[in-house]
């Protein structure tokens, strides 16, 4: 058997089943990071993630400058995704034998770029060859930290808290669609943008901040959207023990996606749902607080949140609600390293 015999997540709770651990983990694997009490006045947050050649990213589609940013900005939104702040940064580049020293050099262009934007240090890292493998790879460990019970995880909702989520899910994946198939005559504006989301995803950091700073009574439960929306909705219900209904006239579709889709005659539903690497945060918010936590990102001048569903009981599991008021299950189709078609599955 291989890897790909089962779905990433699967992988995950196979290998790690077991793995010992100490009071001084607060949060270890299922999070975005995992949360440390070494006893100083602030908890610890680590993460790690990266981007691999022809599977996150390719130099046909990104410069190297956008790929750099876009490695640290996905980590960035990890810690985003606890209500951190995001410190200190490791670099381990994996680099093929032949690859041009501007490609390196651009990328590191990216690394400084967003971690002087997030006031991150980069403070050390590793290099390494590839041996036969000609795929570039930027895998990055972050540290961040957060004060003593205001981080902010996946297993806090309730049956009644609001769904919330950041921004507008679905450009991203809509703006790789354009830059895999660039032959459709696309409108170009639209394009542009989505295109732009999609090569260097912009991490919510202030919006974790301010749902950190409203506290866990309050925001009950945080992800962000890198999978896509159905599978991280998934992870925050698997979790917390509960179940999840979306209304699909809530969804919020921006301009440029609905006219993307409308041009490919492809439903834009399916990116916002399912396409992943948004890199927004979709959040959980107790009943009655809805108006106050839209008080403080509009206050904030933070990005748009809308209200897109309803936490309930576990055993109805993820549905979706259409304006007729008809409801039918919502199956995940996000993401996965071996799951999704065009990647490695072994039978
Ligand atoms: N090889 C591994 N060994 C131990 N734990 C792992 C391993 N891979 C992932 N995990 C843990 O499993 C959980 C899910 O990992 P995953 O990489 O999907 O994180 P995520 O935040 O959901 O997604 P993303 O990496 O896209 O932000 C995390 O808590 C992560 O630390
Ligand atoms: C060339 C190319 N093909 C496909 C994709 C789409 N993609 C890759 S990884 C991922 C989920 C997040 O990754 P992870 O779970 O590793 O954080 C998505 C949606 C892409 N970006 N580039
Ligand atoms: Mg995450």
């Amino acid at each position: 058997m291989s890897a790909g015999t089962w779905s990433e997540f699967e992988l995950i709770a196979r290998l790690t089943a077991g793995l010992p651990s100490r009071e001084e983990v607060v949060v270890g694997i299922g999070d975005d990071c995992a949360v440390l009490d070494t006893g100083g006045p602030r908890l610890l947050l680590l993460t790690c993630d990266s981007q691999v050649e022809g599977v996150h990213f390719t130099l046909h589609t990104s410069s190297p400058q956008e790929v750099g940013r876009k490695a640290l900005a996905i980590n960035l939104s990890d810690i985003a995704a606890m209500g951190g702040e995001p410190r200190y940064a490791l670099i381990s580049l994996h680099i093929p034998r032949r690859c041009p020293l501007e490609v390196l050099e651009g990328l590191y262009t990216g690394l400084r770029q967003e971690a002087a934007a997030a006031q991150t240090l980069i403070i050390g890292g590793n290099v390494s060859g590839t041996g036969a493998a000609e795929t570039l790879a930027i895998d990055i460990t972050l540290l961040g930290e957060s004060e003593r019970g205001r981080v902010l995880t996946r297993a806090g909702a309730r049956v009644g808290d609001t769904i919330f989520v950041t921004g507008y899910p679905g450009d991203s994946a809509a703006g790789l669609h354009s830059l895999l198939y660039p032959d459709h005559p696309y409108p170009p504006t639209a394009c542009e943008r989505l295109r732009a989301v999609h090569r260097v995803p912009r991490p919510r950091l202030a919006e974790g901040r301010l749902l950190s700073q409203l506290g866990p009574q309050i925001v009950t439960a945080l992800i962000d959207v890198s999978d896509g929306l159905s599978g991280d909705l998934g992870h925050i219900c698997e979790r917390s023990g509960v179940g999840a209904s979306i209304e699909v006239a809530r969804l919020p579709l921006s301009a440029e996606l609905q006219a993307l889709a409308a041009t490919l005659g492809r439903d834009p539903l399916a990116w916002a749902l399912h396409g992943g690497e948004d890199y927004e945060l979709l959040f959980t918010v107790a009943p009655g607080y809805e108006e106050t936590v839209q008080a403080r990102f509009a206050a904030a001048g933070a990005a748009p949140i809308t209200p897109i569903g309803q936490i309930t009981e576990a055993a109805s599991g993820l549905r979706l609600r259409w304006p007729d008021g008809r409801e039918e299950p919502l199956s995940v189709q996000s993401w996965d390293h071996f799951t999704t078609p065009g990647q490695a599955r072994s039978t």
